[in-house]
């Protein structure tokens, strides 16, 4: 089957169930969110799905390929990138440089080329600065391509990681709370962002806390509760089950539950 696929996944760490038993796929070509409320298992999902942390039970394939059990680089070689919620950037560096740093994994020199800087070896570091000019054109921070990342905004850096991300040309990108600490301009661009993203063929799974967010970009939505399935569907859908809000706000009385964080 195309895009990403979950069967049966679980981890658990000591005697806590972080994920249970989860099926879920996410075709190529859409915004999927997962959301739920702290403790859900967001975070530990997506560390699953980028091969940081191996299942307890259970398999993820990449377009029927089965990647779980493999080590972290084979995942983002397969297409799978991120980022992260605390950021990773090289704040000595320049914004320009840091996105060259993602694009490691396309590197095609090694240790000769890099000690003796043969012609294709300055080729290839022609093509990777070019590309990441690119890259932070689209993310909105062409302005910034020279300025060390510890004069940036933390908005901007915010948009740094997705380039950054976007350097190792994933197919599937997943973001861990790109809105966070954001205001609501920056969290609208980040919006903007993520739909231009998906438009130009990225598969975007996004955790995010910033309802507001999630609710205007998502095609589908996944809600997750003590690691496990609570509810699926579109926004509208998610967004009146009473099992969510109940999740939410620990009450079936209330009606905005997801909003309500946002
Ligand atoms: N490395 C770990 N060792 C032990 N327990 C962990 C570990 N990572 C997560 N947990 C536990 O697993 C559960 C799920 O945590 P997780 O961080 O995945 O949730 P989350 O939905 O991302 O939460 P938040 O929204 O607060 O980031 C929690 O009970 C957490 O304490």
């Amino acid at each position: 089957m195309s895009g990403l696929q979950a069967s049966g996944l679980s981890r658990v760490f000591g005697g806590i169930h972080a994920v249970q038993d989860l099926s879920f796929a996410v075709p190529h070509g859409i915004v999927q969110s997962i959301i739920g409320p702290n403790g859900a298992g967001k975070t530990t999902l997506l560390n699953l799905l980028t091969g940081i942390y191996r299942p307890s039970s259970g398999a993820i394939a990449l377009d029927g390929r089965t990647l779980s059990g493999l080590p972290t680089h084979r995942f983002a070689a397969a297409g799978i990138g991120r980022t992260f919620q605390n950021l990773q950037v090289f704040f000595n560096m320049s914004a320009l440089e840091n996105v060259m740093t993602g694009r490691h994994l396309h590197e095609r020199c090694g240790l000769l080329g890099n000690l003796v800087r043969t012609p294709a070896r300055r080729r290839d570091e022609q093509a990777c600065r070019a590309l990441a000019r690119e890259l932070l054109e689209f993310v909105g921070l062409a302005a910034y391509a020279d300025a060390n990342a510890d004069a940036m905004p933390y908005g901007a850096l915010k948009r740094l990681e997705i380039a950054r991300a976007l350097a190792g040309e994933p197919r599937i990108l997943l973001l861990d709370e790109p809105a966070a600490g954001l205001n609501p301009t920056e969290s609208a661009e980040i919006a903007g962002l993520i739909r231009r993203l998906c438009r130009n063929g990225t598969t975007i799974v996004l955790v995010e806390h910033n309802m507001k967010l999630v609710m205007g970009v998502s095609d589908r939505i996944l809600v997750l509760d003590h690691g496990r399935v609570l509810s699926e569907g579109d926004a509208d859908r998610v967004s009146r089950d009473p099992r969510v809000i109940e999740a939410y706000l620990g009450s079936v009385e209330a009606t905005e539950a997801p909003h309500a964080r946002g």
